[in-house]
This record gives C-alpha cells, structure tokens and sequence, in this order.
C-alpha cells in the first residue's frame, strides 16, 4: 500500500496535542502519513463559565463532527471521557486506545496533605461527580470551581485560589505533572467518569472502509474497548452528559468484564453504586443491565432531582 495521508482533527490545548500526536505516532508506525489538523471549540471558547451552565451536549466536540463531515478531516481525537454517549447516526468511534491509569489525583505543592486532614480547606475541581463525591466521603472539605485546561488549573492552584486539585491521573501523566501529585485517590470512592484514560478515534461512517479499518487496526486496543463499551452503554442509558455524576470502571480480565457504576446526588447525599460482571461479547448488554439496576435501586430519583437542579442552573 502506499504511504496515505491522514488527517487528523484535534483542539488545540496541550493535552488534546498529545492525544493527537499518540494517535499520529501508532498511524506512522503503521505506514500512515498523519497531518495534525487543530480546530477550536466551543469548550475552548467560553472560559468563564461553568460546563454545567453551559450544557454539556457536544461542547467539546461538535465542531471537529462538522471537519468529519465536511471531509476536511479524516479522523478527530478525543478523550474518551469527553465524547457524548451516542454519537449522530453518521459518525462512529473506529478506536478505543489501550487504557491509561484510571484513578482520579490529588494535586497539591503541600505535600503532606490529605483528604482526611479534618479542617475545612479548600478543593478545586470543576467536576460535579469530584464534588458530590468530596461531600459524600470528606463532607469537612469545601470546594472552588476551576475550569480551564490542564495549565490554567495548575496555575490557579499556584495562585492560591485552593490548596489542592483533584485531576484525572491520565491528563496529569501525559502533561508531565507527575511530581505534584500527593496521592492517587481510590477508585471504590472516586469511581472515574465513563471513559477516563482512553484516547478515541471518531470517523464519519463515509470515511473509506479500507481507511478506517487500516486505522482501527493500528490505534484499536480490543481489551479497552470491550471496557468503554460496556461504561457507554451505560451511560446512554441513563442520558448522562459530562455534568451530570454518573460514573463507570469496568475492567477486563480472563475475557470477563466487571463493571461498577453508580450515580450520585449532586450534594453528595445519596449515592447508588452497583458491581456486575459478564464474558466479554456481552459488554454492552452488561452496561445497559447496570444502568436499569442503577435506576431501579433509586438512581432514577437521584437523576430526575440532578436535571431539574441543572434546568434551574442554565437559566441563571
Ligand atoms: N474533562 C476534562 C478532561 N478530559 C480528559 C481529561 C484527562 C484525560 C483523560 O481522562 O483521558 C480531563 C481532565 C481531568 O478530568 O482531569
């Protein structure tokens, strides 16, 4: 085959950067000639907002969709945790990259902080899942919102706006912060968001099959994807954006996935988590099987309290 050219859409913060030239480097190890194509969002647009008064739907990605479409580029890279649980019918995930460490950390220059540290300080974190779970586990801990990418945080957190963060291990790795970390936080407490630590790989169904396919082969990791597929069949069921705590881990062993999800009220006050497992094939019946436990055990309150909370927000 000759060497093809593939361009790849991105945004243009540090971190999507480095999921984009990941992607580029699995592409040129297969032969492929990877452009890097980088395309703002609205995400990246409006800074002093909160995503949840925003609306979560598309926010950071809705115009790399329009690049898939318009063909001005081949494939557009994500986090997978960012990616809206159902995609429009002409677009498709083609890849799932092997999982990065998925626990949540605790960034902070005091290194001998501690969540259990009993007096009331301060935690940024623009996650409504981080702080639902804060005031369920650490109730004596008060927190700040902090949106902005990966520096903008580290640099509020420099100025003193908080005494510490809490970000995904994964972004922290790969932006090179690994020596602030104080302590990677558990996951039967901080159960990550759907998708956390996966780089995915989105074309339009009209990208040519021997392409995608080429690419698939090239960036896929077919144990992480049975995993993501499980965590977003789950996810689709309960409607859940970015702003809504709904979390998901399932991981993979001996062709068995197990998955934990649960949902969390948003004061952190009521909380439903519920552990299952299947063979591998049926990961998406599995998600789909753990969202209607989830609901039927009270998640379904839980959810219908958080959208009218959000509605009640957005129109401030
Ligand atoms: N919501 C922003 C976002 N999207 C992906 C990551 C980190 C990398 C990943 O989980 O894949 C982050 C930052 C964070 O949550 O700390």
């Amino acid at each position: 085959m000759n060497a093809q050219t593939i361009r790849i859409g991105t945004r243009g913060s540090a971190l999507a950067l480095w999921q984009a030239h990941h992607i580029a480097a699995l592409l040129t190890k297969g032969g492929l000639l990877p452009q890097i194509v980088t395309i703002e969002t609205k995400g990246d647009k409006i800074l002093d907002k909160s995503l949840a008064k925003i609306g979560s739907k598309g926010v950071f990605t809705a115009e790399l969709e329009d690049g898939l479409r318009d063909g001005s580029i081949d494939i557009a890279v994500h986090s997978a945790k960012d990616m809206q649980s159902q995609l429009p019918e002409d677009l498709e995930i083609i890849a799932f990259t092997q999982r990065e460490v998925t626990n949540d950390v605790l960034i902070s220059f005091n290194k001998t902080i501690s969540l259990d540290d009993q007096h009331p300080w301060v935690v940024g974190t623009s996650s409504t899942r981080r702080v639902a779970m804060l005031k369920h586990y650490y109730p004596h801990i008060k927190t700040v919102d902090m949106r902005g990418n990966l520096q903008t945080r580290m640099k509020k957190l420099e100025d003193g706006q908080c005494e510490a963060i809490i970000l995904a291990f994964a972004g922290v790795h790969r932006m090179d912060y690994d020596k602030h970390i104080v302590s990677r936080l558990p996951l039967d407490k901080f159960t990550p968001a759907v998708g956390q630590g996966s780089v995915a790989v989105e074309s339009s169904v009209a990208l040519d099959a021997e392409k995608r396919s080429i690419i698939r082969n090239l960036c896929n990791h077919p144990d992480t994807e049975y995993c993501l597929l499980s965590e977003r069949a789950y996810l689709n069921k309960l409607q859940g954006g970015c702003s809504i705590p709904v979390f998901a881990l399932a991981t993979l062993h001996n062709n068995i996935v197990n998955i934990t999800g649960g949902i969390i009220s948003l004061n952190g006050k009521q909380l439903v988590k519920k552990t299952l497992q299947s063979p591998a094939e049926e990961a998406v019946a599995l998600g789909q099987r753990l969202s209607e436990e989830v609901l039927g055990a009270g998640g379904d309150t839980i959810l219908k309290e958080i959208r009218n909370t959000l509605k009640d927000i957005r129109k401030e």
